[in-house]
């Protein structure tokens, strides 16, 4: 091959996550047979000494199969998920390997934080990969259980760009709509989509651009909806500390703090239950436009703070004096910020900002960006 003598262009990386036995590795057999014509690489990513996943892996002459066998990639992200990407890429120029997408399939247990920061923070890695976004999948009847008593479950929800439900022949409507509902509570960026043993078009899980500052921010309208009407400014964010990391109260109450507002359980009689997850969202809105020094001072300072527990946090910015669109969007500490197209004559300006993230201080954010308009 003479991959080598072409300029490369970044090789899109879709994060595959997902709790023990979701069904990660049912959807990538069902991705590898299809006969979509591209050539994936998969790093699969084990417990143990010995893969076992790899046996069950249907192996095609178009895919190549690499295994990280020690340990979970959040504890050796720096090691050996490095290592093997920079292998991957020096395979591929030399000819080696030819493979146009890579899919890491993480260990049921891990954290996609680190792994997607490797993308950003690991310049080698940058170069050449691009991350194209992180799917989760769901099991439908297992994943209430499994949100309740794993913290990791939930930072795989909250990092997701699209939630993959599986095994939903396994439960009935009403259990699958209050496992949505209590999804869409913890990231409402990300779509919510049923995938039967796997079944899923590619269209909708490969090339989404989930970490692209162009990307649309949307946002599930059932997460504004189904709250208070002044959502976007009091939309609940469950992640209060309460002081204890996941646990629930199937409660009549409005979990905000201070909050007696009888509408508040009115609306949370729309779930089943009212799940006080650790990890939650929020959403700030503003017509009016933004300070660009105020803005970036608190932004910067709330990410130095904050910047662990804010798993994923994006938006359009309306700045005083831009006639763009600022898009902007970060992992945890990493944020980056781009101008976008400019706002159209007689679009209605305003801001729109999501985030995701562990216990976060919700009016922290809302007052801080709220002093940062003009
Ligand atoms: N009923 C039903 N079973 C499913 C579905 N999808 C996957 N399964 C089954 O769920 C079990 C676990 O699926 P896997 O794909 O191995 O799950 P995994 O997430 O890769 O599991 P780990 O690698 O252990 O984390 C298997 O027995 C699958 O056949 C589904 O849509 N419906």
């Amino acid at each position: 091959m003479k991959a080598a003598d072409k300029t490369p262009k970044q090789i899109p990386v879709t994060v595959l996550t997902g709790f023990l036995g979701a069904g990660k590795t049912t959807l990538l057999n069902r991705i590898l047979t299809e006969h979509h014509g591209r050539r994936i690489a998969v790093i699969e990513n084990e417990f143990g000494p010995e893969g076992v996943d790899n046996d069950l892996l249907i192996q095609d002459r178009d895919e190549q199969i690499i295994e990280m066998n020690n340990g979970c990639v959040c504890c050796t992200v720096r090691g050996d998920l490095v290592r093997i990407l920079i292998d991957l890429k020096d395979k591929q120029r030399a000819g080696a390997l030819n493979y146009e997408r890579v899919i890491i399939e993480t260990t049921g247990m891990a954290n996609p934080g680190p792994v997607c920061q490797t993308f950003f923070m690991e310049d080698e890695v940058a170069s050449y990969f691009r991350l194209d976004a992180v799917i989760t999948v769901v099991d439908a009847k297992h994943g209430m259980q499994t949100l309740d008593e794993q913290p990791e479950a939930l930072n795989q929800v909250g990092f997701a760009d699209r939630l993959l439900v599986s095994k939903v022949d396994l439960v009935d409507d009403a259990d699958y709509q209050a496992l949505r509902s209590r999804l869409v509570h913890i990231n409402p960026r990300a779509t919510i989509t049923p995938v039967n043993f796997g079944e899923v078009d590619l269209k909708e899980i490969l090339d989404i651009n989930g970490f692209n500052l162009n990307a649309i921010l949307d946002i599930d309208p059932e997460f504004l909806a189904e709250e208070h009407p002044d959502a976007a400014e009091h939309g609940h964010d469950h992640g209060h500390d309460h002081g204890h990391d996941h646990a629930h109260e199937h409660g009549e109450q409005c979990a905000v703090d201070g909050c007696s507002d009888p509408s508040h359980h009115h609306a949370h009689g729309h779930h089943h239950h009212h799940h006080d997850d650790a990890i939650g969202a929020f959403v700030f809105k503003s017509d009016k436009p933004f300070d660009p020094m105020r803005l970036e001072e608190f932004l910067g300072g709330v990410v130095q703070v904050y910047g662990t527990d804010l798993l994923r946090y994006k938006g359009i910015l309306y700045m005083s004096g831009v006639n763009r669109r600022m898009l902007f969007q970060g992992v945890h500490m990493l944020m980056g910020a781009d101008a976008g197209r400019a706002w159209a004559p007689g679009e209605k300006r305003g801001s729109k900002l999501v985030f995701i993230g562990r216990n976060l201080p919700r009016d922290v954010f809302m007052h801080g960006l709220e002093q940062c308009l003009v």
